[in-house]
């Protein structure tokens, strides 16, 4: 089995979490919850989609001034469209924020299967936590949106054994090839079973989606493309400090950054999505 960075990685860090969550009993209230998952997603989540533009440039989608500038208007544009939709219909915006989600993260393994098995292995990863902790759930969406969404938890919580059943299948039929997928899918059922669903979404995606979509885009860490992604990810911080300070509420001081930053990750997930998912396609994940 030839194991790659990021499945050492994610393997690693899901470990290092599991231990200090259980064995360390290392308890965290719902708002350091919060905290941690603002800055861990900020940190270590952004700077993946921060290079949308370097593989848009590699890609040659823009081999001029103009084309440059067009691409950060068409992206700039598709974020305020979403984030304006949002305000007026939050409910619908998650539910389809978390449906096209699934089929972004599912990409994460492109190339262990196909396309309609990545899809049940992203409404896994989604849909597991309603399973094991709905009530955690409901709170968290109607902190994201304001309203109760429990219909919405209750649809997760059925599928989740539905997709879950699916990825016994789908890791099966790929366990010649990509053994690890087995470990991985082992991995975030226990997460999923054992962290609140805040740490759970935190420690996949910024230890294995963030990490694979470096890796698997041939991310090489010089200077440039270090300066490039920290620069597009302060703009990006920017654009969820500008949304957390317009909807302020001094009696939900927690609750507002939660609620920027998903808001702030439906939004750029769209533009994101439409380059890594329509352009960049099969992703090379299995080994070979
Ligand atoms: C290039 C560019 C830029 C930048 C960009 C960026 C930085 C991006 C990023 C991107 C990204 C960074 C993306 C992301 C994505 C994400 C996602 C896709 C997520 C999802 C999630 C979910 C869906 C969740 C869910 C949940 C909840 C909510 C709660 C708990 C539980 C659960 C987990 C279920 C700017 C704008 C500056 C400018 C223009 C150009
Ligand atoms: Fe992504």
């Amino acid at each position: 089995m030839i194991l790659r960075a990021d499945n050492i990685f994610f393997i690693f860090v899901g470990l290092v979490c599991l231990v200090a969550w259980t064995a360390v009993d290392l308890s965290l209230s719902f708002h350091s919850q919060i905290a941690l998952v603002v800055i861990v997603v900020a940190v270590f989540g952004l700077p993946h989609g921060a290079l949308d533009v370097v593989i848009s440039q590699r890609l040659g989608l823009f081999s001029t001034t103009r084309r440059l500038l067009g691409f950060h208007v068409f992206y700039l544009a598709l974020v305020a469209f979403v984030l304006v939709i949002w305000s007026f219909a939050p409910a619908w915006c998650l539910a389809g924020f978390l449906l096209i989600s699934s089929w972004h993260f599912g990409g994460d393994w492109c190339g262990v299967t196909n396309r309609a098995g990545c899809w049940i292995l992203g409404i896994m990863v989604l849909s597991l936590p309603a399973a094991f902790n709905a009530e955690q759930m409901v709170v968290l969406y109607s902190t994201i949106t304001g309203e109760s969404l429990h219909s919405l938890v209750a649809v997760q919580g059925m599928l989740a054994p539905i997709a879950l059943v699916g990825a016994v299948v789908v890791s099966s039929a790929a366990l010649g090839r990509n053994p690890h997928l087995v470990v991985e899918m082992v991995m975030i059922f226990t997460l999923a079973w054992t962290l609140p669903p805040l740490l759970y979404f935190t420690v996949y995606f910024c230890g294995l989606h963030s990490m694979r979509h470096l890796v698997s885009t041939g991310f090489l860490p010089n200077s440039r493309t270090v300066f490039i992604a920290s620069a597009y990810t302060l703009v990006a911080i920017a654009i969820g400090f500008a949304l957390a300070i317009s909807q302020w509420d001094a009696n939900e001081a927690l609750g507002i950054p939660l609620k920027a930053t998903f808001q702030l990750l439906a939004a750029l997930t769209v533009p994101h999505m439409i380059l890594i998912d329509g352009f960049v396609r099969d992703i090379p994940y299995a080994s070979e």
